[in-house]
């Protein structure tokens, strides 16, 4: 990594400007910039993942794919949540002891996750002993500052949502007998009054640092909207924070050090799970401040209040960045495991491929509001972006038809001059413009985690490619003809070179199909980072290595089409190819 940065021309100035021992400096600081620790809300396994779940995940893995695609360093993080009361009945329930119980649905998860490529570096389980250790400390660290005292709480609490609440968040319902209830606003869960000694965080204190937090770092809750949430709850009451439960309620949790009367609060043990994995609480620098969270609006308040509460209190730098996604609904209800309206991700990853799932996941989620799931959606997203936009385009270029010698055919400028004057028109020079500019474009929604937008805008490209190919109908020219030859050959040339740029921009949201287009235009794994994203270097009067290279191998359609829209009943199909260039 050292010989990697200080190739680096800034760095490179820097040094020769500096003396021996501030270059060391300048090399942990450039090495810690170039550093992204991308975090998944760690599930809670109270019951079998569900689509959401998959969501989260799929959002982070595709930072983390693109991070390591622009050369940084990257450490990615997700696991499973597996103390609390809800894990304590549910085991109950299902008649085995809560350790085994755990395993069982921690295991669904890491294969849910596994089958659909999430490209985790670490997979922690909060009953790990590494973890135990560090929540112990971390508590050791607040009370020994008189952060956490013994007080008595007393208010509304949801087992639900393992929450309390403001008697401003609660309102009147009634069960499913006609009785009224309490229920929390937010999540509709019953509530109940609780009043027990416990230990209280002395969270009120820590209001003002919040909000100068949130005012001095305007990006740092994304997007906006729920920054806005925030600062919005920030002004509000801010009372103490009740993080333990009796012993005798709840058994399923780490104990209070130096208590054993009284087990840590869920939701205090679960988030240092982000400390745990950077190696707290003696190896964690290199990691921690440089941490990313991605979540669900539903845990926006743990993670933008309590969490950065907790941190400061004990000292510690805050996140860079929580990423707030928005949720996946089934006939406009919040798809949630007690509700019981959910889409089984395993099933529908074995119908529509991984690659599919995630596109769709990716394509379709928009992080400011709800997107509701059907499986008609899925397939008719995929077979019209994936299989026949994208699949159509590979197969018409690289076709033997069109492509006789199975090459990457050359670039003539005298039929495509940086000045209009050969056979290209117009709309090839703004498609030319369009797919230079493309990386640009994804990389900021990317960095932003609006991958939605990023889709759409190679999605955008790869339609205007088609039009151009379209446009200039390549199979009616003649190839005896030495102009028309060359010409053929440079709409190829250039058609190839947008797939190179599409499947390379591609490669964090579906990496089966990407590595699969890639291969089929002979783009070598190490040609497939960002610094490879130079579109059509022979129109810039540069060579292009990949002109005169054979192409590789044919492994068959891209992506198999999904023959009708009634997908509950069917698995994926091969596509037939275009009659044209059978
Ligand atoms: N419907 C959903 N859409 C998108 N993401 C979701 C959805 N449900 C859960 N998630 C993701 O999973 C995280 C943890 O969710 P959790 O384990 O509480 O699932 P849940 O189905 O909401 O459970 P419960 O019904 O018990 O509240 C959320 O913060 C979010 O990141």
């Amino acid at each position: 990594s050292r010989k990697r940065l200080e190739k680096q021309p800034d760095t490179k100035q820097l040094i020769s400007r500096l003396s021996h021992g501030m270059k060391h400096l300048i090399i942990f600081v450039k090495f810690n910039d170039r550093s992204y620790y991308i975090t998944t809300p760690i599930f809670y396994v109270n019951a079998s993942p569900h689509l959401g779940h998959l969501y989260s995940a799929v959002l982070a893995d595709c930072l983390h794919r693109y991070k390591l695609l622009q050369g940084f360093n990257s450490k990615f993080a997700t696991g499973t949540d597996e103390h609390g009361l809800k894990i304590q009945q549910a085991a109950e329930a299902a008649g085995k002891d809560p350790m085994t119980f755990c395993t069982g649905v921690s295991k669904q998860f890491r294969h849910l996750f596994d089958s659909c490529n999430i490209s985790y570096t670490d997979y922690i389980r909060t009953t790990e002993q590494r973890h135990r250790e560090a929540v112990e400390h971390f508590w050791s660290v607040l009370w020994n500052k008189g952060l956490i005292y013994k007080g008595s709480y007393e208010g509304w609490y949801s087992t639900q949502d393992e929450s309390f609440l403001m008697p401003s968040q609660v309102g009147d319902a009634l069960d499913s007998l006609g009785k009224e209830i309490k229920v929390s606003l937010e999540s509709g869960h019953k509530v109940e009054w609780m009043k027990e000694e416990n230990y209280m965080f002395r969270l009120s204190a820590f209001q003002s640092p919040l909000l100068d937090w949130l005012r001095g770092n305007p990006q740092v809750v994304q997007p906006d909207r729920f920054h806005q949430v925030v600062l919005k709850w920030l002004q509000e009451d801010l009372p103490d924070l009740s993080v333990s439960r009796q012993r005798s309620r709840l058994q399923w949790g780490i104990p209070v050090p130096g208590d054993d009367e009284q087990t840590i609060y869920v939701w205090l043990d679960a988030l240092v799970n982000y400390l745990t994995v950077a190696g707290y609480p003696d190896k964690h620098n290199q990691w921690w401040h440089v941490a990313r969270h991605v979540i669900g609006k539903d845990i926006l308040k743990f993670h933008a209040i309590y969490w950065p509460a907790f941190l400061l209190g004990a000292g510690l730098p805050l996140p860079r960045v929580i990423h707030v996604h928005s949720h996946w609904t089934v006939g406009g209800k919040k798809m949630s495991k007690s509700l019981g309206n959910v889409v089984n991700p395993l099933d529908r990853s074995q119908i529509f491929t991984a690659d599919g799932m995630r596109y769709f996941l990716l394509r379709q989620g928009v992080p400011d509001s709800d997107c509701d799931y059907t499986d008609n959606k899925v397939a008719k997203l995929l077979n019209a972006e994936l299989a026949d936009s994208l699949g159509g385009l590979l197969n018409r270029c690289t076709a033997p038809a069109l492509n006789p010698a199975q090459v990457y055919p050359s670039f003539c400028s005298q039929s495509f001059p940086r000045e209009q004057g050969g056979r290209a028109v117009g709309e090839d020079y703004l498609m030319l413009d369009a797919v230079k500019n493309l990386p640009a474009v994804v990389e900021k929604h990317y960095e932003t985690m609006h991958v939605y937008k990023a889709l759409e805008a190679i999605n955008a490209c790869v339609r205007l490619t088609n039009g151009f190919v379209q446009r200039h109908a390549p199979w009616k020219l003649d190839r005896k003809d030495s102009e028309d030859q060359r010409w053929l050959d440079t709409i190829i040339h250039i058609s190839l070179e947008c797939l190179r740029i599409y499947g390379t921009l591609l490669q964090p949201v579906v990496p089966e199909t990407s590595n699969k287009l890639l291969s089929r235009l002979g783009v070598q794994p190490h040609e497939r980072s960002s610094a490879a994203l130079n579109f059509l270097p022979r129109y810039q009067g540069m060579d292009c290595p990949f002109e005169g290279r054979a192409l590789g191998s044919d492994c068959g359609v891209l992506f198999s089409r999904l023959e009708n829209q009634n997908a509950d009943k069917q698995k994926p199909t091969k596509t037939k190819k275009s009659a044209n260039f059978k």
